[in-house]
């Protein structure tokens, strides 16, 4: 039942380094396995669940450039990053009896179908997860920045960011253990006060769109459900 619950069609955005588990590099499956049960217990919920997952498990572009690589380079293997992590949720997803498919913005018909917006959308009309991988498409993005143009996309209620941390704090939780989390908070204030829990782009992006971010900690089993529910720990970034 839908009509009680806050948000009808949502974008998840997953943290690709939330994948890695307790290892240096990589998947660890029972994470993915894990990730994979709380978006099955929203699809019960009857929430519509389109989802993009980072990269930073495998690779991210910064790490070429900052080497002195080339950095378009680097974000192209970055975007396939994302398809392999695509890919990897899609078979869980599917092992638990979701249905679910993976629309990439880079083709590559061989593994999935491309990207388009309609096609988006009727998937997700017809109660697939759709997975976005290959972020935007293009060098100089992140995945969060391609998690908000999704949202926009695909008209979702709310764009969840599942991350390390359980909220927006006044500074980063993991460097300043005197950072307080806010409950609530606008979108611009995160932008103003150079809050780094997601790139600038997102939060412009989202707030243009009127878009609330949810900012939760996707270690916390159930915790996407109970915060569909319209309880659970998180910082709700909205404008009023
Ligand atoms: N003000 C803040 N409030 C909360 N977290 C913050 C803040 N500033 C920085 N951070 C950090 O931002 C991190 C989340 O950023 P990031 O998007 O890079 O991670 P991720 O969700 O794991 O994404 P990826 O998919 O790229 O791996 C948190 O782990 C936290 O340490
Ligand atoms: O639109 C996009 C999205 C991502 N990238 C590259 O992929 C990696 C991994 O994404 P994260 O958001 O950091 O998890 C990113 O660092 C970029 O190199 C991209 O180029 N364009």
């Amino acid at each position: 039942m839908t009509a009680t619950l806050p948000y009808r069609r949502v974008l998840l955005k997953a943290s690709g380094e939330a994948l890695m588990g307790d290892q240096h590099f990589g998947i660890d499956v029972s994470v993915v396995d894990r990730i994979a049960s709380d978006i099955a217990e929203a699809r019960r919920l009857g929430v519509e669940v389109g989802v993009v997952i980072g990269g930073g498990n495998i690779f991210r572009g910064v790490a070429v450039a900052s080497k002195g690589g080339d950095r378009v380079t680097g974000d192209h293997m970055g975007m396939l990053a994302t398809v392999i992590n695509s890919l990897a949720l899609r078979t869980s997803l599917v092992k638990i009896g979701v249905d679910a498919v993976v629309l990439s913005a880079i083709a590559m018909p061989e593994l999935c179908e491309s990207f388009s917006q309609r096609q988006a959308t009727a998937y997700m009309d017809q109660g697939k997860v759709v997975i976005f991988a290959g972020g935007t498409g293009n060098p100089f993005f992140t995945t969060d920045s391609a998690a908000a143009l999704r949202a926009a996309e695909i008209g979702a209620d709310a764009l969840f960011k599942g991350t390390q941390v359980d909220g927006v704090y006044s500074a980063d939780p993991k460097k300043d253990p005197s950072a307080t989390r806010f409950e609530r908070i606008a979108h611009a204030e995160v932008i103003n006060r150079g809050l780094s829990i997601m790139d600038t782009a997102a939060i412009a992006l989202a707030r243009e769109n009127n878009i609330p971010i949810i900012v939760y900690s996707i270690h916390e089993k159930g915790g996407f459900g109970e915060i569909l529910r319209g309880g659970g720990r998180c910082t709700v970034v909205a404008d009023d």
